[in-house]
């Protein structure tokens, strides 16, 4: 499953559409004194879960140790000198006034960090920064918007510090870290509200399209001219771990299938709430992602006769919207296929080589990044 020699498990040498980058972990779930699950973890698992289930090809940087326990369809670079990330979720105290389970978080082991050198030498159209333990580093970034014609960042591999006797997470303001002067050059900022306060949002959103989960209320997103909200989909939740990584993962599926924002991110709002459902990386109903690749599909026709006369409708909620959340939030309500059918795995999810045939993910990479910022930007000492 999985080898030692780094150079041999760059992921392969061809134009690829989405490139995931972060570590994946252990996680291990705590309540009362008590190991409640203990489930493979990190952003990037959580996301190639949601992009494969949707049929899009990707790419997976990850490094691990030798002592990894999951079974996964991208091969890590194990590190034998290094430990499998590690994160001991707690979860003893109680639920918030906003209904948000509260959680504290502690990284209890960290594998190595992802070097520029571990990335492939191919361009891709959508790249995912998305650690979770401090994995990646200002010139993995750099080199990440040097090979992808977009970038989506998840603000939580940007301003994490580990406590340095008991490794609790602590977050500290984006404008304070090395990250914050190269805002312009990535496509979207993910935050959930809690690391959403350790940004200015106002200054941010000069500088690239900022989503804000703000769980069961769904999203908000924000871009230089303007702000919407995204409707959520009811859900009971179980365990909101990787919520916000499977919301990142939903809103890119949307946009490499050519979707705009707003519907992208009701795609984002979908994977959110169907991961609450499920304690650890959840495993979604094969009938019920073929409903909404079939209404994805339905959408995209639709928008193809929708007027598009400036980069700013790819922001606006297109008509028939509401009309799409409603569709989205019906497949939900289908029953689970029954047991000859498989839900969905890793281990039967597309690889790179079957190619699904995707129209205008470049277009929308390419809007992210060159159009919607397309005026120069100043900078000052280190700052946009
Ligand atoms: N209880 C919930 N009910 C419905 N949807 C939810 C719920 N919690 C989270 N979600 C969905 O998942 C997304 C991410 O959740 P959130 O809690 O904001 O992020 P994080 O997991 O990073 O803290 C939300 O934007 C929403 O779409
Ligand atoms: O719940 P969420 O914030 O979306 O994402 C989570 C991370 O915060 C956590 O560090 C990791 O251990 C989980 O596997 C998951 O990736």
């Amino acid at each position: 499953m999985v080898a030692t020699a780094a150079a041999a498990h760059k992921p392969q040498q061809q134009q690829t559409r989405v490139l995931i980058v972060g570590n994946y972990c252990h996680d291990v779930l705590i309540q009362d004194d008590t190991v409640k699950a203990e489930s493979l973890g990190g952003a990037a698992s959580f996301i190639s879960n949601v992009v494969n289930g949707m049929s899009i090809p990707c790419n997976l940087v990850s490094k691990v140790g030798e002592d990894f326990k999951y079974p996964v369809d991208y091969t890590p670079i194990v590190i034998p000198t290094s430990k499998t990330t590690v994160f001991h979720a707690y979860f003893d105290l109680g639920i918030l006034e906003n209904g948000h389970q509260d959680r504290v978080l502690k990284r209890v082991c960290a594998c190595d960090p992802i070097r520029p050198s571990d990335l492939p030498d191919v361009r891709s159209n959508f790249g995912m920064a998305v650690g979770v333990g401090g994995e990646i580093l200002p010139e993995t970034l750099e080199r990440m918007i040097e090979i992808c014609d977009a970038v989506f960042v998840d603000i939580q591999a940007l301003i994490r510090v580990f406590d340095s006797v008991d490794g609790t997470v602590k977050l500290v303001k984006l404008e304070e870290t090395e990250f914050y002067s190269m805002l312009p050059r990535i496509g979207v900022l993910k935050a959930s509200s809690e690391e959403a306060v350790f940004m200015d949002v106002e200054e941010v959103r000069k500088w690239c399209c900022v989503v804000v989960t703000t769980g069961k209320d769904g999203c908000k997103v924000y871009w230089k001219d303007g702000e919407l909200r995204i409707s959520p989909f009811s859900a009971n939740q179980e365990d909101p771990t990787g919520a916000g990584d499977s919301f990142l993962g939903g809103f890119v599926a949307g946009l490499v299938q050519g979707l705009a924002v707003p519907d992208a991110a009701l795609l984002g709002n979908l994977f959110g709430s169907l991961t609450v459902e499920q304690i650890g990386l959840p495993k979604f109903d094969s009938r019920l992602l073929q409903r909404v690749k079939d209404e994805v599909q339905r959408r995209k026709m639709q928008c193809l006769h929708c007027e598009r006369s400036d980069n700013e409708l790819d922001f606006l909620k297109p008509v028939g919207h509401e009309q799409f959340h409603a569709s989205l939030g019906s497949a939900k309500l289908i029953p689970p296929c029954s047991s000859q059918a498989r839900p969905w795995t890793p281990s039967n999810s597309p690889k790179e080589t079957e190619q699904t045939p995707i129209p205008h993910y470049t277009a929308q990479a390419k809007l992210l990044v060159n159009s919607v910022y397309e005026e120069p930007i100043q900078t000052v000492e280190g700052k946009p």
